[in-house]
């Protein structure tokens, strides 16, 4: 009997919830609504969790949660799967149901936007299984009622992101494309909205990145501070990370925990990882590529 991948199922489709990292992070100003209006470099990792579906016939939406994150997370209502599976039907008026299972690759609460993806892959995917278009506009719109990366997440491409996560304009750094790029978390969940509110409040000013020496010299996390202050480990993780060889550039994403490195070649990667992970056992570490699209 030949082993059947679950992809191969019949009528079940499968999306990636790609990891976004912010290449780039300054916070401008708390607006008067409590959200902040950001500046970001988003870019994606290849990497990312996994949902796979197929349609339900009687009509109920259920989610199962697996994987080596899978116990950090509840199945229920709460789910961001969930909400954006709600949200959707509500919006198009469908009668259809949904079997979700998401595999949990991606820490949680840790800056690389794990929640955002699921929910943006969700909505990608159940377009497809029941069948649905949305003009982009109202879709953008479901998308930020669930997250402000939510929007970003739905194309998953390299985009300059500004408001409060709802702005988008896609953008091309030459380079940038397939990069190689370490992921590292040092098994710390910190809260958005506790690190939005140890933001100092002072504006260091604004974005500009046609270029990654531009990105390297001139961007910066605005989060990075309030999110140490939280999380010292961060610390470590940074010059951990910055100390490898082969490094272009390292920083925290989003409200961290997670810092990244991008790294010249491939073999920098595997070595800066190697090393990392002997010294660090405990730590999350994942190499994967800059999504070139
Ligand atoms: C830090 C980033 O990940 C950078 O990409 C995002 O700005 C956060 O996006 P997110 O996790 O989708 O955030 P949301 O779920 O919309 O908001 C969580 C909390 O973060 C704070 N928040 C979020 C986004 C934003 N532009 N300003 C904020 O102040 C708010 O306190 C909000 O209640
Ligand atoms: N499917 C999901 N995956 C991850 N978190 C989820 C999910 N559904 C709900 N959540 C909740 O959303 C919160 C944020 O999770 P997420 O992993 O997206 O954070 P993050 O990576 O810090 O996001 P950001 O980079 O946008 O700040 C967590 O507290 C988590 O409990």
């Amino acid at each position: 009997m030949p082993h059947v991948e679950a992809e191969c199922r019949a009528g079940e489709l499968v999306e990636t919830a790609f990891a976004k990292v912010n290449l780039a992070l300054h916070v401008r100003k708390r607006r008067p609504d409590g959200y902040h209006a950001l500046e970001s470099l988003f870019v994606f990792a290849e990497a990312g969790d996994r949902l796979a579906g197929h349609v339900r016939p009687d009509g109920m939406i259920s989610l199962r949660v697996e994987g080596p994150f899978a116990q950090m997370l509840d199945a229920g209502p709460d789910n961001l799967v969930m909400k954006a599976a709600c949200a959707l039907r509500f919006h198009v008026g469908k009668e259809d149901g949904a079997a979700l299972v998401l595999t949990k690759n991606l820490p949680v609460a840790s800056g690389i936007g794990g929640g955002s993806a699921d929910a943006a892959a969700a909505l990608r995917l159940l377009m497809r299984l029941w069948d649905v278009s949305i003009a982009p506009e109202t879709l953008e719109q479901i998308a930020l009622s669930l997250g402000s990366d939510v929007p970003a997440c739905l194309s998953s491409v390299t985009q300059m992101v500004s408001g409060r996560g709802e702005v988008l304009q896609r953008q091309t750094i030459p380079g940038l494309a397939g990069m190689p790029m370490l992921l590292v978390n040092p098994g710390v969940g910190v809260s958005t909205a506790r690190i939005f509110g140890g933001w100092d409040q002072v504006d260091r000013g604004a974005l500009a990145a046609s270029d990654l020496r531009q990105l390297v010299e001139a961007g910066r996390n605005d989060l990075e501070p309030p999110a140490m202050a939280v999380a010292p480990v961060i610390g470590e993780v940074l010059s951990g990370l910055r100390s490898c060889e082969g490094v272009a550039m390292a920083r925290m994403s989003g409200s961290g925990a997670t810092c990244f490195a991008l790294f010249d070649t491939e073999r920098d990667l595997v070595a800066a990882a190697t090393s990392l992970r002997e010294g660090h056992p405990q730590w999350w570490i994942a190499e994967t590529r800059i999504r070139s699209a």
